[in-house]
């Protein structure tokens, strides 16, 4: 339905019978909605289901090989079905082995894949993952019925372009390629160290379902990342940039995008994504809190559907100035508790994200505090401010929910790409154990591996826009508050999550235009400390007393003494005096809008 209550007139339309429930016939159509199924039972009843256009990942066409073993009359067990994609690249087709064994089964089939909300608005909302295949099988010949399936096909397909039409595909400035192409960086030591086992079992079966291809990148030590993104042409990777990690592998990327001399270019032209490896994930969660995304039962599905199905949505990065070094930060800069924890705990990084509650217990016992000057440029009118930054969010119209109490699993057929998933690839040597860049292009063909072009002889130099601030050295402008004091921490954050189980600041939104400074001084009890740290996983501590949040445009932070660390997006800077600003919507990440 559109908004004016009016049902949207179907592109195509087309009635199958289940395969598993003869009795039942489908009416199938397809609007500008999704894809509507008519179920009509043989008493005369009729029921519809959505299957909404922004649901769905894709689609794909296939053929019956003919080879399986299983009974004609009943469906394989445990979804065993054993796809072999023969198809070519040009018509994208796959045989697919059903279970049914039909002598010259000429029928075009076609899979669409859906990932539908459940569980709507409780507590175990979760998405899952929903096969119709539809049957073609009105024509004699098969080449007669791949059409018809190829036509239904490129409509879904064109669909599902217009839906991302709002920035996923940018047009190119120049003669550079652009294509599907992303670019995966993963960073096999983050986290617990599974970040190449998720890549295979989860994300590629997405990429797959959704015709995406990709370079695989597997950074083999510190700054890789940062370097390959300083040195390579990153305009083939029209469809962006993926870093499968932690939030230390996002900061690499940011600031070694602003290590190039087109800095402005690259990042007006590539959008950037995170699938949480690490152990703090405080983007990726960020980004399904704000979309209102169902992130806590499968963070990992949730992220790589924001790749394929996202909107490109601008962020904010902050400006992060010290005596010695500028670096652009898109989460967090800490001094104080918060900071001691994230470097402290390091030491038991084999925990993962529990890591940090431990270590904070340990701290919390010796409660310590710091003498600094603090000095801001506070927002007053915090409204105006940050509706004048906000992205405009997508409007849904009046789409209607797959009723909740309805089977999902409308199966016509079965899913040609279950068991794929693990397909394994072979990694080049030369990823793992050189400084040279290697990738896997994969598509249809085997894997092969090759060198990117590299912008050879480029300096390492950071650019990235320019500062309204004063020099460090200099007094701060007259109109900030400044005020000295001894404090337990100072926690600057502009993304709401600075770990999937820490919400730091619950009104930050991806491009307010906001840095929330939160301020704890000395005099702060160990059991209002407690409260306040107890409090972190729901936003209640902002209720605490003695903690201050103070929304700012710009900052500066100088410490009266050694003993804290200065922590900027999960990692260590020198100890130094620092001064940060925002950067308003400077860099495009995928997100998912959930409509409800
Ligand atoms: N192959 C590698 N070997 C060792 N270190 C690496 C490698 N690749 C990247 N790194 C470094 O590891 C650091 C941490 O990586 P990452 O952020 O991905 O994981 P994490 O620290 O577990 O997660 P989080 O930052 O969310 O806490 C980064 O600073 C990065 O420079």
């Amino acid at each position: 339905m559109d908004g004016n209550g009016l049902v949207a007139p179907p592109i195509l339309e087309e009635t199958f019978y289940a395969l598993s429930r003869k009795q039942y016939t489908y009416k199938v159509s397809l609007t500008n909605e999704g894809l509507h199924l008519t179920k009509n039972g043989d008493d005369g009843t009729e029921k519809t289901d959505l299957i909404h256009i922004r649901d769905i990942i894709g689609c794909k066409c296939m053929r019956n090989s003919g080879k399986s073993e299983h009974c004609a009359c009943r469906p394989a067990k445990g979804g065993t079905v054993d796809a072999t994609r023969e198809g070519t690249a040009e018509t994208n087709e796959c045989r697919v082995r059903v279970p049914f064994v039909e002598a010259g089964d000429c029928s075009a089939y076609l899979s669409v894949y859906a990932f539908v909300l459940k569980n709507v608005g409780a507590k175990n909302e979760k998405r899952d993952k929903m096969t119709v295949t539809l049957r073609f099988r009105n024509f004699s010949t098969y080449d007669e019925n791949s059409q018809v399936a190829a036509k239904w096909k490129t409509a879904i397909k064109s669909l599902l372009q217009a839906r991302c039409e709002d920035g996923t595909i940018v047009a190119p400035s120049d003669d550079h390629y652009l294509g599907n192409h992303l670019l995966v960086i993963v960073n096999p030591k983050s986290g617990v160290g599974k970040s190449r086992e998720i890549f295979q079992r989860k994300i590629v079966p997405i990429l797959n379902m959704a015709d995406v291809d990709y370079d695989l990148h597997i950074t083999c030590m510190q700054n890789d990342a940062r370097n390959l993104m300083r040195t390579s042409n990153i305009y083939k990777w029209g469809r962006g940039v993926v870093v499968l990690g932690g939030d230390g592998l996002m900061f690499e990327v940011i600031n070694g995008l602003m290590e190039r001399s087109d800095w402005q270019r690259a990042f007006e032209y590539l959008t950037l994504a995170v699938i949480p490896g690490g152990s703090g994930n405080g983007m990726a969660k960020s980004i399904s809190f704000e979309t209102n995304e169902p992130y806590n039962p499968d963070p990992i599905l949730i992220s790589a559907l924001n790749i394929v199905g996202g909107n490109r949505c601008p962020m904010d990065l902050v400006r992060v100035e010290t005596l010695t070094q500028v670096v652009y930060s898109f989460l967090s800069i800490g001094w104080g508790f918060i900071a001691d924890i994230d470097i402290e705990s390091e030491r038991i990084r084999m925990l993962g994200s529990p890591r940090f509650t431990i270590w904070s217990i340990a701290r919390l016992i010796g409660l310590r505090s710091y003498p600094a000057r603090l000095s801001y440029s506070k927002i007053n009118d915090l409204e105006t401010e940050t509706r004048m930054n906000n992205y405009a969010r997508c409007t849904s119209g009046d789409f209607q929910e797959v009723a909740d109490d309805e089977p999902v699993s409308i199966e016509f057929g079965m899913d040609p790409l279950e068991g794929f998933a693990a397909r394994e690839r072979v990694e080049s040597f030369s990823s793992i154990i050189s400084r040279r860049t290697a990738f896997m292009s994969v598509n249809e063909a085997p894997s092969f591996s090759s060198i990117p072009d590299v912008i050879e002889g480029s300096e390492v130099w950071v650019r990235g826009p320019l500062s309204k601030l004063p020099p460090l050295s200099d007094p701060v402008p007259s109109d900030w508050v400044v005020v000295e004091d001894e404090f337990v921490m100072i926690h600057a954050s502009y993304l709401s999550h600075i770990s999937e189980d820490v919400i730091i600041a619950p009104k930050s939104k991806l491009n307010d235009g906001v840095i929330w400074l939160l301020v704890i001084k000395n005099g702060i009890s160990r059991t209002t400390f407690l409260q306040f740290l107890l409090g972190l996983s729901s936003g209640n501590h902002l209720a605490v007393p003695n903690v201050e949040m103070i929304p700012v445009r710009a900052f500066r932070l100088e410490p009266l003494s050694q003993g804290s660390h200065l922590v900027v997006d999960g990692e260590l800077l020198k100890h130094s005096p620092v001064q940060a600003e925002i950067m308003p919507g400077i860099t495009n990440v995928y997100a998912r809008q959930k409509f409800s």
